[in-house]
This record gives structure tokens, sequence and C-alpha cells, in this order.
């Protein structure tokens, strides 16, 4: 690709930086490589924004994208951090992702394990990087014994597991894309049976006399990230028209690219070539079946670099007898390998190749570093952007939550350091109830409350069951705010009978917490019934006195003689002279500091609790 010689395409990166993934401009969609130059330790290196290198030429008509196909979303997840932990991989992963994975634990390589010998080493694994060889089935897991935090790939069904996935979503975006081309026009000029014929020793020139792409339909069947890349680049091999199937497109991407988006009968009935890159789900599952095949143009080219089961294998062999299907050339298999009497395999009329879509150098060393961020960040208990088996949270409201993620943390952790029962959350927002996806902020109050009960990780994927299998019951309500804020404060309230600081309690008797977020930090804002102002970080002091002179000085004399700093104090009084003093502390004062103050002036009780987890 070369370098367009203006342009004002600016390259958003969505994923960390300094990983090289291909990323899509803004507004032109065309992805390119997040970053060309190599630091020193031969990693790629990118920054957050960039100058799109898509040559103008190879640009479709450009619009300007709506705000729904802007956002993308973005699964969040935080993870607790073992130490050291032991990564598992058990399929070839390019070096910059082992080296990569090496600078933040043990990496034990076994290849070609069988299923058994994988149960066995996943025993010491905090984590297991996969390809698709790899089943991570219910045993593998079972096996783990819940040591295993995250697998890096892809999965099905390890939410109880309270097991995170992450997988390496666009590194190989630009390599499935390139295979497909390369597979069109193999078959197109039957490249592949030629060479089989020359080599040997047939000049059989007439046999293999091809069609041509010019004035033919390519129908794209599904148009996400590498079926949008097959798209552009049919355009300029010279198809006369590019349509694409896919119920959940964007119109506005189709039509930048110059894409016409069509139903489904439509793409049945006009394609010449159809470039399959639907995912497999349990609708795509043999949507190409016997009905599929019979709708199509006689003499359709049908190409496959998604997953083998979206084909029913069957019907594509009797469609290819009755010369419905003229070629087919199928990069992956309903069984991969596949069997050795799988007929399509042996056909002259179609080309296999063994799941090598993403397979390039540039991709493998991509898709190395993508998926070592991705377990590393997680391991590290930080914010995992590509999870598969989390929540999606677009990442305009992401980046708006954000500073909650800790302000629901840090209640979660005052809250039960005050009592420890079943929680309550009280969001104030302007934001419609139904608009406001906060389970990322649920899981953040179950991780606050939790972590000081139990030795468990807490993350997004495992939060409500083991809140659940806590007998933690968190009952979620949603009141309206003034103003555009998606949150303006945070309450959360936990039903107990056995308080440690009696203030905590609200009028409805339950031990309750309320915060919000100043400048991007968050504060305590009210406990019980009384106001506060402080900072939710480090050691806080709450005591409970009679408002009164002389219990304020008593107070900080004791905490100054034994050379505990004080950072900031509020208090709060109510007109019958209670008053809750709350001090921040630079360090944790001694428990025979800590028995000093019930017999100072005025104190009825106090309550310490820490911000540092
Ligand atoms: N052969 C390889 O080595 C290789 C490499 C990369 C990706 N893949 C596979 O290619 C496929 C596409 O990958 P991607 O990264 O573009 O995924 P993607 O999620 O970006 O795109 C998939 C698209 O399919 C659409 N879709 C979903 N259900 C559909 C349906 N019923 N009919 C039509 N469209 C439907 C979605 O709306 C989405 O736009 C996946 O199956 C992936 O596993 C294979
Ligand atoms: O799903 C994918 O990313 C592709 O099918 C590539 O699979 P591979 O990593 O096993 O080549």
């Amino acid at each position: 690709m070369q370098k367009a010689p203006s342009t004002q395409h600016v390259m958003r990166v969505s994923g960390p930086c300094r990983i090289p993934i291909p990323v899509a401009c803004q507004t032109c969609y065309m992805q390119s490589w997040n970053g060309q130059e190599r630091t020193s330790r031969g990693r790629l290196a990118s920054t957050s924004s960039q100058v799109c290198l898509v040559p103008l030429s190879l640009k479709g008509p450009i619009q300007t994208p709506t705000r729904s196909s802007r956002l993308q979303a973005t699964p969040v997840v935080a993870v607790a951090a073992p130490e050291r932990p032991t990564i598992l991989v058990t399929e070839e992963l390019g070096e910059p992702g082992i080296d990569l994975l090496s600078q933040h634990g043990d990496v034990e390589k076994a290849y070609d394990l069988t299923p058994e010998q994988l149960c066995e080493r996943i025993a010491t694994a905090d984590a297991l990087i996969i390809r698709s060889a790899t089943q991570v089935t219910k045993e593998v897991f079972e096996a783990s014994k819940g040591r295993l935090k995250v697998v890096g790939r892809a999965g099905v069904g390890v939410d109880n597991h309270g097991c995170l996935v992450v997988n390496a979503p666009t590194a190989n975006t630009i390599a499935a894309a390139e295979h497909g081309i390369a597979l069109i026009c193999a078959l197109s000029r039957n490249v592949a049976q030629a060479d089989a014929s020359v080599k040997a020793g047939k000049w059989a020139r007439s046999k293999y006399v091809g069609v041509s792409i010019v004035g033919k339909t390519l129908c794209i069947m599904g148009f996400g990230k590498v079926g949008s890349e097959v798209a552009r680049r049919g355009i300029g091999l010279g198809f006369a028209s590019v349509i694409a199937y896919d119920p959940y497109a964007s119109e506005v991407k189709a039509q930048a690219l110059g894409v016409k988006l069509v139903s489904w009968e439509e793409a049945l009935a006009q394609g010449d070539f159809f470039s399959l890159h639907m995912p497999m789900t349990p609708q795509t599952k043999g949507i190409f079946n016997d009905d599929t095949f019979s709708k199509m143009k006689r003499g359709a080219r049908v190409i496959n670099v998604a997953r083998g089961g979206v084909i029913d294998e069957p019907a594509l062999v009797r469609a290819l007898d009755a010369g419905i299907v003229a070629q087919a050339a199928l990069d992956v298999f309903v069984k991969e390998p596949p069997p050795a009497d799988n007929p399509l395999v042996g056909r002259e009329d179609v080309v296999c190749t063994p799941h090598l879509g993403a397979s390039t150098t540039e991709a493998q060393e991509g898709v190395s570093v993508e998926i070592a961020e991705a377990v590393v960040s997680a391991l590290k208990g930080e914010l995992a952007a590509t999870a598969v088996n989390a929540p999606m949270v677009p990442a305009e409201v992401l980046a708006e939550l954000q500073p909650f993620v800790a302000l629901a943390l840090g209640l979660g952790r005052a809250a039960v350091q005050l009592t420890d029962k079943s929680a309550r959350i009280l969001k104030q927002s302007d934001w419609c109830a139904d608009d406001l996806d906060t389970r990322l902020l649920r899981a953040m109050v179950i991780k606050g409350i939790l972590e000081q009960i139990t030795t468990a990780n807490v993350n997004l994927v495992n939060a409500d069951l083991l809140a659940k299998n806590r007998g933690l019951r968190i009952i979620e309500s949603t009141v309206p705010a003034e103003g555009k804020e998606v949150l303006k404060s945070l309450r959360i309230a936990l039903g107990s009978s056995d308080t440690r600081f009696s203030a905590a309690l609200g009028t409805d008797r339950k031990i309750s917490v309320t915060g919000t977020v100043k400048g991007a930090a968050p504060y305590l804002t009210r406990i019980g019934t009384f106001d506060v102002d402080l900072s939710l970080d480090g050691i806080i002091l709450l005591t409970r006195q009679k408002d009164q002179p002389g219990v304020i000085s008593a107070v900080s004399t004791v905490l100054a003689e034994a050379g505990v700093n004080i950072s900031f104090m509020s208090v709060s009084v109510t007109p019958d002279n209670d008053a809750v003093m709350a001090l921040g502390l630079d360090m944790e004062p001694t428990p025979e500091l800590l028995a000093k103050l019930p017999s100072l002036k005025g104190i009825t009780e106090f309550a310490m609790f820490s911000e540092k987890v």
C-alpha cells in the first residue's frame, strides 16, 4: 500500500496502542496497519491517531459516517492479576507475542497436545492461548479447577466458569480478505488445477479455459470486517458490481464503499461469485443448503473463507453435480482437517486450502501481539477490549462510564467494610434506565464487596454468578436526574443488622454510601444520612461525635502524636448536633492508636476503611 499524496482521512486506533492491528479509516472505512514503524525491540509501534495511508484511487465514495456507525461496541472486563502467571500456549504463536507474554509471565509452549494432555497441563495454567485446532471443552475448564483466568482466542459456554475469553479480532482481517481474493482469482482461471496438471507432465491448455471477472457480480455474504475488505478489493478487480447480503450491516458503510446491500433472495439471484464471510452461528449453520443453491444462477461460484459449517457440504456436492455451482473454493470445512472421504476435497471443480486465511507472516505477527496484549491486560486486571464472553459496551458509553468504574468499586469496598450483606444499587442518571447499560458498574460494585470477603477473582463475566453463590442479592434501580450526564451519582445500600458504624445507616435502616465523580476521581458524598465530601482514595477514618468544641482537635492530636498525617477532612453536622467526621490519612493507624479513639471526649463510634486493596 502506497502513501496517499494528500488526504485528511484519519485512522482511529480502537484497540490498545502499540498493537499492529489493521484499523479502519473513520471517513472512508479503508483498513490499514496501524503503525509501520518498528521500535528498537522489533515491535510494531503505532500512535492513537494517524493519517490514513490509503491511496485516494482505492477509496470509494466518501460519506460522513453516522454516530452509530462510529460507535464501536467494546466488551469490557477486569480480572484479578496473579503475581507471575503461567501462560500455556498450545499452538504456534508469533515470536513478538511470545516475547511480550514472557515479560509478564512464564510461557509454556506445548503444541499438539491430545485432549487428555491438555487437561493435565491446564491444571497449572493461569492463561491459555490457542488457535483454531484446540478445543477448550467443559472438561478442560473442569481440569483447571478454577485456576484458568483467561483464554486467548475463543470458546463457547464458558461464562459459568468465570473464565474470560479474549480474542484477536482484527489482526488477520486483511489476510483473510486477501486469501478470499486469491481464491476468486485462482478459481476463475483454474490456477490450482492447471498447476497440478503441468506438474503431472501435461499441457492441457483447452481444458483450463477460465472465466473473466469483468462484467460479473461479486456477492459478499456477510459484510463485516473481512467481507467489506473483499468487497473493496473486488471493485478494484473489475467486477461489474459488488453487492452484499448482511441483515446487520450499515447502509452508510456500504454506500461509502460503493457496495449495494441487497436481500437474501436478490443476492442469490444476482451473484456470479459468492464470497462467504458470515460467522458460524445457529442461524448461519448450513445456511448454504439445497434450497439456497437452487436459487442461485446456474454456473455460480462459491468461495468460503469463513467457517466450513455455514455450508451444508453434501448439498454443495449435489449443487456441483447438477452444474448449479460451477466451482467452489474452500479454505474451511465442517471438520478440519477434512476426512479422506470428504467428497469435496478430491473434486477437480473444488479448490481447497488448509484453513490458510489468517496465515500470512504479517497477520500472524499481528495476531500474536494482539492476543498477547489482551491476555496480559486481562491478567493484570485491566479492562480487556477484546473479551468475547462479556457484555458489549459501546466505546462512547464506555468513555462516559469509565470514571464511574472506580467509584463503583470504591463504594462497594466502602459499603462492605461497614457491614457485609445484600446490596441495592441506586443510580441517578439523566438517561432512560433502559438505555443505561451499567453491567460493568454492577460488576465493579460486586467486586468491591466480594474481594474483601472471598479470594475469588471477580470479573465482569463471573460477578453475578459469584454474588449469587455468596447469597448477595443485587437490586438495581435508576432515578432520573437533570442534565445530560450519563450518571450523576451512585448509591450502594447494604441490608444488614450487623453494622460496624451506625452512622452509615440510612433512613431505610440499610448501610448506605453515595458517591459521584469529580474531575474523573471518585468521591464519597454521603454516608447514611450524613453529607460528606471525601476522595475515595487511601485510608479513611470515620468518627461519629456530638458536635462540641475540642473533638476535632483531640482526634487530630492523637493522630499527630503517632505521626499520622491527615490529608483531608470533612465534617457533617445534623440540626441536633450529631456529627460525622471523615479524615483521609496518609498511613494506617496502629491498633493501639485506634484503641484511644473511643475514650476521646464526644466520640461515640468510629470505623476505618481502606480504598487500597
Ligand atoms: N479462514 C480464515 O482463516 C479466517 C480468518 C479470519 C476470519 N475468518 C472467519 O471469517 C468470518 C468473518 O470474520 P469477520 O472478522 O469479518 O467477522 P465480522 O464479525 O466482522 O463480520 C461478520 C459479518 O457477518 C454478518 N452476519 C451475521 N449473521 C449473518 C447472516 N445470517 N447473514 C449474513 N450476514 C451475517 C454480521 O452482521 C457481520 O457484519 C468469521 O467466520 C471468521 O471466523 C476466517
Ligand atoms: O478465526 C480465525 O481467526 C481464523 O479462522 C484463523 O484461524 P487460525 O488462527 O487457526 O489460522
